[in-house]
C-alpha cells in the first residue's frame, strides 16, 4: 500500500510563459465582453474556443487522463494563472458571479474541463451556477458543505445522492490558504477485507440529499452500493455524513462503513492548492475531502472555482439542458 504523504497522483507543470499566452488569449476572446451576460451554453462555447491555445502538453495530459488515467484518477496541473494577474476580492459567496479577471479564471478552468465532457451544475446547487466558489461563507464555518472553514470537510463524492451525478470535477485555485489541504482517496488503493468489500458491494446503503442542494419538498433517499464496477478500476460513492445502512439494525454494513472511513485516511492524498493549481478528480473513483483553516471574511480568503463535469454525451442530451434540474 502507497504511504500517506503522497502529496497527488499525477502533475503537470505549466510554464510561464505558456500561461501568459493563454491568458492573452483569454483576453482575445473576452473582448472586452462582461462574461457574465453570457448564457451557460455560449459560456461553455467559449471555453471551447479557447482550448486550442492551452499548452500541448496541458491537453494531451487531459485527454491521456480521459481515455486511460495511466498515472490514477486524480489530475494536478500548476502554474496556470500568470503571476502577475491579479484577482477582485474573494467571492462572498459559492454564486457570486465573477467580475474582472475572474471571468478569465473561469474561462480558463472551463476551456481544461471542457476537454473531459460537458460542464453542468444543477439547478438546485448554488443557484445552477456552471462555475461556482469555493469560498468561506460566515455562519456556516460548520456546516459539510463548500462554505465551511474552521470545520473540517469530511470524506465525501459530489453529489452521491443523484444516479447522475458528475463524473469529474475541476478545482481552480485563484487564492490559496496555507492549512487548507484537499484530500482524495482512490476507490482503486482501497484495501480490506474481501467479506467487508462484498458488504459494501451489495446495495445495502442509501444517502441523503447533500444539504448544500435547495430542494423541493422530500426527495426520496438514494439506494446504493458504496462500491461498484470492475476490480482494477472500481467505483466508489461514498458520503460520510450523509450516508448509512438502510436497515438501522444491520451492524454488518455499519462496521463496514467503519473500515472503509479508516482505510480512506490511510490511503488519503492530500494537496495544499496554490494559486494557479487545476485539480481534477474522477467522481466515481475517488471522494475528497478539506482539512480546517480560518477565514478572516476580509476579500483574501481561500478561493478555488469549481466545474462539475457529466463525460456522457448520453446522459447530458437526455437533460437537454446545461443546468438540468
Ligand atoms: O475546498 C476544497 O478543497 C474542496 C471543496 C469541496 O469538496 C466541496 O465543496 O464539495
Ligand atoms: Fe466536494
Amino acid at each position: 500500500m502507497e504511504p500517506a504523504t503522497k502529496t497527488s497522483t499525477s502533475q503537470v507543470r505549466i510554464q510561464p510563459h505558456e500561461a501568459a499566452e493563454v491568458w492573452a488569449a483569454v483576453g482575445r476572446l473576452t473582448d472586452n465582453r462582461d462574461l457574465d451576460t453570457l448564457t451557460p451554453d455560449e459560456f461553455v462555447d467559449l471555453a471551447n474556443e479557447l482550448t486550442p491555445h492551452l499548452p500541448a502538453d496541458v491537453r494531451r495530459r487531459v485527454v491521456e487522463y480521459r481515455r486511460y488515467a495511466p498515472d490514477g484518477d486524480v489530475v494536478l496541473m500548476r502554474g496556470l494563472l500568470p503571476e502577475d494577474v491579479t484577482f477582485p476580492r474573494t467571492a462572498a459567496a459559492p454564486w457570486a458571479p465573477a467580475t474582472g479577471t475572474a471571468q478569465g479564471a473561469a474561462l480558463l478552468l472551463t476551456s481544461v474541463t471542457v476537454m473531459l465532457g460537458e460542464p453542468f451544475n444543477y439547478a438546485s446547487l448554488y443557484d445552477g451556477r456552471l462555475v461556482q466558489n469555493m469560498v468561506p461563507v460566515r455562519g456556516m464555518e460548520f456546516t459539510q458543505t463548500s462554505q465551511s472553514s474552521v470545520g473540517m470537510l469530511d470524506w465525501h463524492c459530489e453529489d452521491s445522492f443523484r444516479d447522475d451525478r458528475c463524473d469529474y470535477a475541476g478545482l481552480l485555485c485563484l487564492r490559496g490558504d496555507g492549512s487548507a489541504a484537499s484530500r482524495y482517496a482512490q476507490a482503486k488503493d482501497v484495501r480490506l477485507a474481501p467479506e467487508t468489500v462484498a458488504v459494501l458491494r451489495e446495495p445495502r446503503f442509501h444517502v441523503r440529499p447533500d444539504p448544500a442542494h435547495v430542494l423541493p419538498g422530500q426527495t426520496p433517499l438514494r439506494r446504493l452500493p458504496i462500491l461498484s464496477g470492475s476490480k482494477s478500476a472500481p467505483e466508489i460513492a461514498y458520503d460520510m455524513h450523509h450516508l448509512a445502512p438502510i436497515d438501522d439494525a444491520d451492524a454488518e454494513a455499519a462496521g463496514a462503513l467503519r473500515d472503509l472511513a479508516e482505510c480512506l485516511n490511510k490511503v488519503a492524498i492530500s494537496h495544499v492548492m496554490e494559486r494557479g493549481d487545476l485539480l481534477i478528480f474522477d467522481n466515481k473513483r475517488v471522494v475528497h475531502a478539506r482539512t480546517p483553516f480560518d477565514a478572516r471574511f476580509d476579500g483574501t480568503d481561500r478561493w478555488l472555482m469549481r466545474t462539475m463535469i457529466c463525460g456522457s454525451a448520453l446522459t447530458f442530451r437526455r437533460w437537454g439542458q446545461r443546468i438540468p434540474v
